[in-house]
Formats: structure tokens, C-alpha cells, sequence
């Protein structure tokens, strides 16, 4: 492959290449992922909710680096599931350990996330009861 065809080409038409890549990343995975359709959903609520509850600026950053953090993370997950499914259809105990460990990476966050989400919410929540 000739690597200088990369470094040649004008630099926003590289940098808007490089945006349509990542957004046909994201399309194809929330086309095919059921877990990151569901983060979808759930993110939508939370940014509902937000809204409805009125949020703090910094609130808000807390909730945005939650979601954000979460979507990336599925992707990257979803990346990793990939690439060991080109690399073997055979059961392979490498193979195991890299796609449970991303999961893990995942789930770590999701908890930190539900975490955040329940110090946020929880309180403004029983105000309204
Ligand atoms: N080639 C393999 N060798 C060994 N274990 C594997 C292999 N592929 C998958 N696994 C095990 O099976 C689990 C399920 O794998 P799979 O590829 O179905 O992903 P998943 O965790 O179900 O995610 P998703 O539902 O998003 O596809 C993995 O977490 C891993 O423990």
C-alpha cells in the first residue's frame, strides 16, 4: 500500500473523510448491535428526563460524559468483537479472553453510569413524590 496517497490529500477533505468513516461506524453498528440500539434508548430517556428535571450545568457534563462514554465504549466493544471474528470462527481461549474483556470494559462503565445516574436523578425525583 503506498502511504504517501494519505498524507497528499488536502487536509479538510482528510479531516471530512475521516468524520464520513466514523459515522458510517456508528450507522452500520446501530443498524446491527442490539445492546447499542439499546443504549440509544436509554440515552434518550436520560436526555428527556434532564430536560424535564431541569439540570444543573454541571449535571449535565455528568450525563454527557455518561452517555458519551457509554456509546464509545459499546463501539469499541463492538470493534473488538469484530476484529477477533476475522481473526478465528474457532474457538480460541485468546479469543474469549479479548471479547470478555471488552465486554468487562462495558460493564464497568454502564455501572459507574447507572451509578452517576441514580446521584443525579434519585433526589430530584423524590422531590416530585
Ligand atoms: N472465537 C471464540 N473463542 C472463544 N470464545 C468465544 C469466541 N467467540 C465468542 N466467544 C465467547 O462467547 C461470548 C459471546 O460472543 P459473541 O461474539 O456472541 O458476542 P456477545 O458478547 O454475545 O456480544 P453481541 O451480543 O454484541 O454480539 C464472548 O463473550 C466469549 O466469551
Amino acid at each position: 500500500m503506498n502511504s504517501d496517497y494519505k498524507d497528499n490529500r488536502p487536509f479538510l477533505k482528510s479531516v471530512f473523510r475521516s468524520f464520513k468513516y466514523a459515522i458510517q461506524g456508528i450507522i452500520h453498528a446501530a443498524k446491527r448491535e442490539r445492546n447499542l440500539q439499546i443504549h440509544f434508548v436509554i440515552s434518550i430517556m436520560v436526555i428527556s428526563l434532564g430536560i424535564f428535571l431541569n439540570l444543573s450545568h454541571v449535571e449535565w457534563i455528568f450525563i454527557v460524559l455518561a452517555i458519551g462514554g457509554m456509546l464509545s465504549l459499546e463501539l469499541l466493544n463492538t470493534a473488538i468483537e469484530r476484529v477477533v471474528d476475522l481473526v478465528t470462527t474457532e474457538y480460541h481461549p485468546l479469543a474469549k479472553q479479548a471479547k470478555d474483556a471488552a465486554a468487562g470494559a462495558v460493564f464497568i462503565y454502564a455501572i459507574l453510569s447507572v451509578i452517576v445516574g441514580v446521584i443525579i436523578f434519585l433526589p430530584k425525583i423524590l422531590t416530585l413524590l
